[in-house]
């Protein structure tokens, strides 16, 4: 694994409008996923029940893979991911880390304990107390890679993604989309996880350089919703009632689609991979977000980071290809976006139901999913 650099925010902005121009044989819809991977431990009734690869990094890195359209049909979807782990780290063989491998640091790999209590089978309760345990370094400016992207997302866990470090993704991608966890998580002495209001944040001043903030129902409040929408459209989501997007002018209710959960972790990473494939799909944003929420039902069905069937996915591609024959322009390669419902929306959340019934097909396919059993049946 490569090693980390060292802290250095000495990048000017003259010096990023050299990278304007994308160079020659460059993919022209290449992202930047900037987030660390991390451990992490299921606990339920003071028992381990389950051991995995977390990080919004990993979750993000697994759909976009999934579900990006593909400049070839073969090869990997382009993105790149900037992570980083301690020499403890267990999963570097796992498929996200192999394919786009973190950087290495002296400190040990980012860890949480997720404690998961038989209230998170209510609807509307939060679906675990999180406990930070370990925390790695810092993503730094200088972590990023010098030249331009189609888009960026901004996935940390634990803090990592440092102001600056966003500023800089904002100035290297046309369209950033940022996950408020990376913003507004708090750690008290224990390494509990509470949040903190964005408006207190230094980020707050950035949002209007973002394009998309996407925040939980639980984190919706420490946003700001009819604040934030002013400066960039939001998007909250709601567990297995799917999400709402909120921007100047509109909002919106995008349906969700039913699942069998037993894992909820990786649910909204995987919806905001879902919800850039669509864009880069060249969808409306609130068309996007069922693809959002497609991902994130086939993510809260199976236990960390998930396995796709390949016939699901097969069906996802085939729904996009067709439906999309009428699309505009792709969105997330422009400044401008189209936030509206269109008029295959419903036609779409159809088909993609459809698709949807495979989805518990992988479960039982995956040998390794059902060892750790359900973590948070509902
Ligand atoms: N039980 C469920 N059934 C169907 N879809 C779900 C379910 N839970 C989550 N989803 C989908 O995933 C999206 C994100 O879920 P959620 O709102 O729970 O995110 P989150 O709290 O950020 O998740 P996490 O922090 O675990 O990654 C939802 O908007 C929905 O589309
Ligand atoms: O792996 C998970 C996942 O990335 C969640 O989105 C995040 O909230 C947790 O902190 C992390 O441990």
């Amino acid at each position: 694994m490569p090693l980390a650099a060292e802290p250095d925010d000495t990048h000017e902005e003259g010096e990023d409008q050299q990278l304007l121009l994308a160079k020659k044989g460059e993919p022209t819809l290449e992202g930047l996923v900037v987030g660390s991977y991390c451990h992490d431990v299921l606990i339920r009734g003071g028992r381990v029940v389950g051991e995995t690869l977390g990080g919004a990094a990993a979750f993000v890195s697994n759909v976009l893979d999934a579900a990006s359209p593909r400049e070839a049909e073969q090869g990997e979807a382009p993105f790149v991911v900037v992570s980083k782990v301690g020499r403890d780290f267990a999963y570097a063989s796992a498929p996200a880390p192999a394919r786009r491998p973190p950087l290495l640091c002296a400190s040990p790999t980012t860890s949480f304990h997720a404690q998961f209590s038989d209230a998170a089978a209510s609807a509307h309760a939060p679906d675990r107390e999180l406990r930070r345990v370990h925390a790695c370094d810092p993503i730094y400016p200088a972590d990023l890679p010098d030249r331009r992207f189609a888009y960026g997302l901004a996935v940390g866990v634990a803090g990592e993604v440092l102001p600056e470090t966003l500023e800089r993704m904002i100035r290297l991608c046309r369209a950033v989309l940022v996950d408020a966890q990376a913003l507004i998580r708090a750690f008290d002495g224990d390494g509990a996880v509470g949040h903190v209001a964005l408006e207190d944040t230094p980020y707050a001043r950035l949002l209007p350089r973002v394009a998309f903030l996407k925040a939980s129902s639980e984190e919706a409040p420490y946003v700001g919703v009819e604040t934030a929408r002013r400066r960039c459209c939001v998007i909250v989501t709601d567990g297995r009632d799917g999400c709402r997007l909120y921007w100047d002018g509109g909002e919106a209710r995008v349906a969700p689609f039913p699942a069998v959960q037993v894992d909820p972790t990786g649910a909204g990473d995987s919806f905001l991979a879902g919800f850039a494939a669509g864009l880069l799909w060249g969808l409306s944003a609130t068309d996007a977000a069922l693809l959002g929420n497609f991902f994130g039902a086939a993510a809260v069905s199976q236990v960390g980071v998930p396995t796709f069937h390949p016939k699901m996915l097969q069906a996802v591609k085939e729904i996009l290809e067709e439906k999309i024959a009428k699309r505009s322009s792709p969105c997330i390669n422009g400044t401008t976006f189209t936030f509206d419902r269109s008029s295959v929306h419903d036609e779409l959340h159809a088909a993609l139901q459809e698709a949807a019934r495979l989805i518990p097909e992988q479960q039982q396919a995956d040998p390794t999913n059902g060892n750790c059993g359900d973590i948070c049946s509902v």
